[in-house]
């Protein structure tokens, strides 16, 4: 079955607006795993828009007294700066089950595109070996909607990754206006190519109760899914540990 980390970026954001502890981001992460989350997400960005490296660490200690994965994301080339580290030396202090390595910059609003494998790999590599050497799974954001995403996903293996991210926002949009049968077919695709190489294949972005269960259905063996943005958003309606009983439906294929 395909696992469920809940990424709790969407908490800080809130807490972060009023200055304060409240919501607190480890008791929401905490209800998450009550509810039979199976591990925990946070992308911190250098500009501590909202998850900071005392979240991190907090976070850490969390899922390794729980005994479940806790999930770091973040560039891995963006430099130190007041307040954040640095992903590696985040990775370093926070110890992760998985690091996911995402090209993304300050300018961007969120995550909005995967690394290109052959252009990168050479400055990938000693980042990948040195969170491999901490004993992390690596994992690097893909693109699945172009081609040169689908081609180049097989170069994630000659960095020395574990697995990688299909990076879903293009396929939310693609099932949002209709064509969600054209686009999980290239996602499809991507994860067979990397599945050839021995990657395993995670999967996130925009992902929602509402388009979950159609990719599933389409992109089969997809191990895991990082959802933050529309699981924090239902929750607002639905409750948070209702929220996430109902991934955890859909992801068992009883809704
Ligand atoms: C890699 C990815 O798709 C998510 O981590 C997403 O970028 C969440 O980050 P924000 O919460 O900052 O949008
Ligand atoms: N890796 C994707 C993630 O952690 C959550 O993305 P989103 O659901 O907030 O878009």
């Amino acid at each position: 079955m395909t696992v469920l980390s809940v990424n709790v970026n969407k908490i800080a954001v809130l807490r972060n607006s009023r200055g304060g502890g409240e919501p607190d981001v480890v008791r929401a992460a905490h209800a998450c795993l009550d509810a039979g989350a199976h591990g925990i997400t946070v992308h911190p960005r250098p500009d501590a828009r909202h998850i900071r490296a005392d979240d991190v660490l907090a976070l850490a200690e969390l899922t390794r007294a729980r005994g479940v994965e806790f999930n770091l994301e973040g560039n891995p080339f963006a430099p130190p700066r007041p307040g954040y580290p640095g992903f590696l030396a985040l990775c370093e202090q926070a110890r992760p089950a998985q690091a996911t390595l995402v090209p993304d910059g300050d300018a961007q609003l969120t995550s909005d595109h995967g690394f290109e494998f052959v252009r990168d790999a050479a400055t990938l590599r000693p980042h990948v070996d040195a969170l491999k050497a901490l004993g992390c799974r690596v994992s690097l954001f893909a693109d699945a909607h172009t081609e040169a995403g689908r081609m180049g996903i097989t170069h994630a293996a000659d960095v020395g990754a574990d697995r990688v991210e299909l990076y879903t926002g293009p396929y939310a949009e693609g099932f949002a206006s209709g064509s969600g049968t054209a686009i999980a077919a290239q996602f499809a695709e991507a994860a067979r190519r990397a599945r050839d190489v021995g990657l395993g294949v995670n999967a996130g972005h925009d992902l929602s109760q509402e388009n979950l269960g159609f990719f599933l259905q389409h992109v089969p063996g997809v191990l895991e899914v990082s959802i933050g943005h529309a699981l924090i958003g239902e929750a607002l309606y639905q409750g948070l540990a209702t929220t996430v009983r109902s991934y955890l439906e859909i992801l068992s294929g009883r809704r």
